[in-house]
């Protein structure tokens, strides 16, 4: 049977990058997704951005939402200070399965735990399963319409403290409308946008940072 685009995006990476180096195996899933074919990864502008916020931060617990292939966890793993608990949640097991062959095409294997399941479930799990009392750090970046839902569950199960830093990606497009109205209108949050565009496309896009005030 065909294969899949995230399997595609693997033989690409093993073939192009450089094993144990995380810049080759960004450039080389860059190169795919402008070349051969788009995929929803948070790409090389948004991924800029996304490199700033973490290094500013400089986190020592880090929770992704999304793990897809792992382009963005492999972006934000060579970043992290050795040390670092870094979890990414991904709720396809097929992606899970590709996206652990990238980040240890990279050399980040050790960085980084790859949980495959959903995040209404896993969030509440964080505590007692990994032992994380707050995140420093949350990247955003699974199904749109689970952002709101989850930062109410991030509050809920104490997971943030004051300084905490979350930051969303696809806030105009494909859009999560009711979570924008909701960090922007709580005094619980201070917000930044970051305009850019979709990923490997000329789309209008961005993404939010909201710090937690406590
Ligand atoms: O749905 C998006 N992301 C959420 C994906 C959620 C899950 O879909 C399959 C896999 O389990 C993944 O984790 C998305 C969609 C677009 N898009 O242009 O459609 C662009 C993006 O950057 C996106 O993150
Ligand atoms: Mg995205």
């Amino acid at each position: 049977t065909r294969s899949t685009r995230p399997q595609r995006m693997l033989k690409a990476v093993q073939k192009n990058a450089t094993k144990g180096s995380p810049e080759s195996v960004i450039s080389a899933i860059d190169y795919f997704c402008k070349h051969s074919e788009w995929a929803m990864n948070v790409g090389d502008e948004k991924g800029s951005i996304l490199d700033s916020v973490v290094t500013e931060v400089n986190p020592s617990t880090v929770l992704e939402l999304g793990t897809y292939c792992g382009y963005s966890t492999v972006r934000i793993a060579r970043l992290l200070s050795p040390g670092t608990k870094f979890i990414t949640l991904e709720f396809n097991p097929a992606n899970v399965t590709v996206a652990r062959q990238i980040i240890a095409h990279a050399g980040l294997q050790d960085k980084v735990t790859v949980v495959e399941g959903s995040s209404g479930d896993l969030i509440p799990q964080m505590k007692e399963r990994f032992g994380i009392t707050t995140f420093d750090f949350i990247f955003l970046d699974h199904w749109k319409d689970r952002y709101l839902p989850d930062i109410k569950l991030f509050e809920e199960c104490g997971l943030l403290r004051k300084g905490s830093v979350l930051l969303a990606d696809n806030v105009i497009c494909p859009g999560a409308p009711e979570y924008l109205e909701y960090v922007r209108n709580s005094p619980r949050y201070e917000n930044r946008y970051y305009p850019a565009h979709l990923e490997y496309t000329k789309v209008e896009d961005g993404l939010e940072k909201s710090v937690f005030l406590g």
